[in-house]
């Protein structure tokens, strides 16, 4: 079962992906990411994918042409969980490579 964050380590998760926004309605973090064209947006929510599958965490997002704006929270606990963060952790490491 995941556990919501408290106030101490939502504001550490904050502060160590300062590139995401942080939705107080959702309890949620948010972040455009821009490619070169459809197909790099494509191939890294292809990645993303399998990570969120492998995680059991996924995330909600959209895709227009080469943007992928993505929010996390987890639904289970009805705001940020550990969780997030790891798979927070890992987009930022595919964005990185792509
Ligand atoms: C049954 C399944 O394990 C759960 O519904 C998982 C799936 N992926 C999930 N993803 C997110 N973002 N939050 C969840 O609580 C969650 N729960």
């Amino acid at each position: 079962m995941a556990h919501k964050l408290g106030d101490e380590a939502r504001a550490a998760l904050l502060a160590r992906f300062p590139d995401w926004t942080h939705d107080p309605a959702r309890d949620a973090i948010q972040r455009r990411f821009q490619f070169a064209d459809f197909a790099q947006a494509f191939g890294f929510m292809a990645s993303v994918a399998i990570i969120a599958e492998k995680m059991d965490h996924h995330p909600e997002w959209s895709n227009v042409y080469n943007r992928v704006d993505i929010l996390l929270t987890t639904h289970d606990c009805d705001g940020l969980s550990e969780r997030d963060a790891r798979l927070a952790e890992a987009i930022e490491r595919l964005a990185g490579s792509a």
